[in-house]
């Protein structure tokens, strides 16, 4: 079916637009596991496990604005991948009672696309923007002027002759979600009234999670199982109900069905999740590092390459964590392991000769890294 809006359809389909979503299922998970992950998703503030600071300061801005009448200020949540970050949005829209609008950073392309959304909205609505730091030009700058006076310019026409029609959308909340709120720019970043920094998860409120998730799904989990568990989901309540899910897999197929610690060392062995947590990639990075790099200090691009990774997903998804576990350090002159990744490998730092400077690194695969 050709249309006047045939050619507009295609551009959808551009190469560009291709390789994010190629990127999108490969960073995030397979549309089974968002599947299941809708029924484990905390539907209100109460449901809602762990992140005390955040649930606290999100309850006082959503209350606030309740009583006063208002729609509450735009919202900001930033944080590693997997920490809850759709779900609050949800919760939001849920707790004031209006529908949610989901788009993301990527698919706001064309200001268009961002207007056609914007002007569909009905008071009290919540705008959910994922990956927001990934939002084209000239649709951010179409988001200012909406978030901050509810309206938009609407261009009409081209060239000399093009005007401008003013255009009133009703008053929403925008809540955007970023994984690097570094990325984002200064006007955008002022615009939000709230930002909540999401950090990773104690053991103790990831054990509360799989306990909780193994009821959902009807699970016999022993308490010591959640808990060991727990310990190998790397701080991420997304990877917590995965490994949930996988335990759960073997204790069927090998045991009885039912989750008790054994069970759960077994099959975590299984599917290579050592006692830190780490998967297969984390520990390909850390083995580029050590054996490859001598432990560094190496560039992020160069140890993506070493693991023919994206460079994004090393400092999004895996490097967040291996901070946070004490395995590297980010240095000015790049990352660098610590004595705590050597131990955790089992590898010893060849003896080297205290003179012989550390850069540059030369590898058995070309020159050491550029830039
Ligand atoms: N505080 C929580 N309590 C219980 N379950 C949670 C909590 N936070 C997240 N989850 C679970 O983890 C899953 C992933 O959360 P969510 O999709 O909200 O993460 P995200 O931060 O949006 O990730 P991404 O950056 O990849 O989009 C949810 O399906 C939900 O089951
Ligand atoms: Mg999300």
């Amino acid at each position: 079916m050709t249309g006047p809006f045939g050619h507009g359809a295609e551009e959808l389909h551009s190469p560009g637009a291709g390789d994010v979503a190629d990127a999108e299922l490969s960073a995030s998970s397979t549309p089974f596991d968002s599947d299941v992950e809708g029924a484990l998703r905390p539907r209100n503030l109460g449901e809602f496990i762990g992140q005390e600071t955040v649930r606290e300061q999100l309850d006082l801005v959503l209350t606030a604005a309740t009583r006063r009448g208002v729609v509450p200020d735009h919202l900001l949540f930033s944080g590693p991948p997997g920490l809850g970050k759709t779900s609050l949005a949800m919760i939001v829209a849920a707790e004031l009672g209006g529908s949610l609008r989901i788009t993301s950073g990527p698919a706001l392309e064309r200001p268009g696309d961002l207007a056609a959304m914007l002007s569909n909205l009905i008071e009290g609505d919540v705008l959910f923007i994922d990956e927001i730091h990934r939002i084209a030009r000239p649709a951010e700058e179409m988001l200012y002027l909406a978030m901050e006076d509810f309206r938009i310019d609407i261009m009409v026409g081209k060239g000399p002759g093009a005007t401008s029609i003013p255009l009133e959308i009703s008053p929403f909340t925008l809540v955007g979600a970023t994984t690097r709120s570094g990325a984002l720019t200064g006007p955008l970043r002022d615009r939000f009234g709230f930002t909540a920094h999401m950090d990773f998860y104690s053991d103790a409120d990831l054990a509360r999670i799989v306990s909780r998730a193994a009821e959902i799904l009807a699970i016999h989990v022993e308490p010591e199982a959640a808990v060991e568990i727990a310990g190998r989901s790397r701080g991420t309540p997304r990877i917590a109900n995965r490994l949930l899910r996988r335990v759960r897999d073997f204790a069927e197929v090998r045991a009885d069905g039912r989750v008790t610690v054994p069970v759960a060392r077994a099959a975590l062995e299984v599917y290579e999740v050592d006692g830190l947590g780490l998967d297969r990639l984390d520990r390909a990075v850390l083995r580029a590092l050590l054996v490859q790099h001598e432990g560094g200090p190496v560039g992020l691009s160069t140890l993506a390459v070493a693991v023919g990774e994206e460079s994004s997903t090393l400092e999004e998804v895996c490097e967040p964590f291996l901070v946070r576990a004490g395995l590297l350090a980010r240095t000015p002159r790049g990352r660098v392991a610590t004595a705590a990744a050597w131990d955790h490998l089992g590898l010893r730092r060849a003896e080297r000769d205290p003179e012989e400077p550390m850069l540059p690194v030369e590898t058995e695969t070309g020159p050491g890294p550029r830039g």
